[in-house]
């Protein structure tokens, strides 16, 4: 685990993340220390040993790609905080009664899927939740299918659109949350954002160059303590399970889902060859609690449409998470020489 300071500059005021911990109060008995810095008798409720920052572009991302593993780790009384860097102001809406919700119409679908994020994380039992520099800083920026992938819509007008975000202070506001919180596990996107969305890969950008700047003791000391994040992950959909999904599906008639795209083919950079995956955290007994968290995201998540199809019996890719490991060393690993549990090996 990285340097745990005590040392506390006259003045400071430690940040407390939600779970009632002190930074300080890391390192299991140590004295509180007051705001000039002197250690004070009692006693320090220790934040979790072990803490996990997932950072996603939009609400519903975190319960799609790692509700199982929140789960989970929440379960184990691990700290898990999640960041999302826009509240999805410019997402489809799949329930009539919300249509009126539409970026083009009242625009009030970022606050909507607040709420249902807010729902969704009561389900999986995560309570410390933050909008990347606070909610409504940075916005939904969009997509739309171009020739060769998605780019931000060309009609888009939002100077907050994360997609036109200043890296640097977009990645300040989460180097302070890296250092408030001082996780042994990071989880973002790979390069490509996963499926190419431009805030997905904004998100990526962001968390890779936050880890970074969070590490360099001279950095921007007002944003916090030096922290050096130990293992980095990538979140990753498994070819071999994507493949077999889809097969089911055609098996099944389903022309629909994903349609245009058929087991056989190339799939590039949207799936990631099982030999480069580094570790699957399985959710045999959080399945039903991942659904009952993407039932909150009603505008944006049909459970009875043929994407979810078969999850709620774990029979499908739903039921596992997988991951690719960017930075730190990996722990045991099973027969598939994968890692079981992302804080394995600190
Ligand atoms: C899972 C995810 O990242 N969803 C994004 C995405 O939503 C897609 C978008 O609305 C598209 O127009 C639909 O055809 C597609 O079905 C949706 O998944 O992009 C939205 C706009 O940026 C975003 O709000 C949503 O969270
Ligand atoms: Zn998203």
């Amino acid at each position: 685990m990285g340097r745990v300071s005590t040392r506390a500059r006259p003045g400071a005021r430690p940040a407390r993340p939600p779970w009632g911990g002190s930074r300080h109060g890391l390192a299991r008995g140590l004295a509180r220390l007051d705001h000039q810095g002197a250690p004070t008798l009692e006693p320090v409720t220790s934040a979790p040993d072990e803490r996990i920052l997932l950072v996603h572009a939009h609400p519903d991302d975190e319960t799609i790609q790692n509700g199982v593993t929140m789960a989970k780790y929440v379960a184990m009384g691990r700290g898990v905080t999640l960041v999302t860097c826009t509240a999805g102001e410019m997402g489809e809406i799949l329930v009539p009664e919300l249509e009126h919700l539409a970026a083009d119409r009242e625009d009030g679908l970022g606050e909507h899927r607040r709420g249902e994020l807010e729902d969704a994380m009561k389900e999986l039992g995560v309570t410390d939740h933050r909008f990347l520099g606070g909610f409504g800083t940075y916005r939904d920026s969009g997509m739309q299918w171009h020739e060769d992938g998605y780019a931000v819509p060309a009609d888009d007008t939002h100077a907050n659109a994360f997609w036109n975000a200043d890296l640097r202070e977009a990645a300040d506001h989460l180097v302070t949350v890296i250092r408030e919180v001082r996780p042994q596990v990071l989880v973002t996107y790979d390069q490509f954002g996963n499926y190419g969305h431009p805030d997905h890969i904004q998100a990526h950008r962001v968390a890779t160059y936050a880890a970074s700047l969070a590490a360099v003791a001279s950095y921007k000391p007002d944003l916090g303590e030096p922290w050096d994040i130990p293992k980095i992950y990538w979140t990753a959909m498994s070819e071999s399970r994507f493949r077999e999904r889809l097969r089911r599906l055609r098996d099944e008639g389903d022309t629909e889902t994903w349609k245009g795209m058929e087991p056989d083919d190339d799939f590039g950079p949207w799936v990631t060859p099982d030999a480069m995956i580094s570790a699957r955290v399985d959710g045999a007994d959080e399945i039903d609690t991942k659904l009952a968290a993407l039932a909150r995201h009603r505008s944006q998540v049909k459970l009875d449409g043929p994407f979810f199809a078969g999850a709620e019996n774990g029979s499908s890719m739903w039921g596992e998470e997988f991951y690719r490991i960017a930075k730190g060393s990996r722990g045991p690993v099973g027969d598939e020489g994968w890692e079981s549990d992302l804080f394995a090996g600190l």
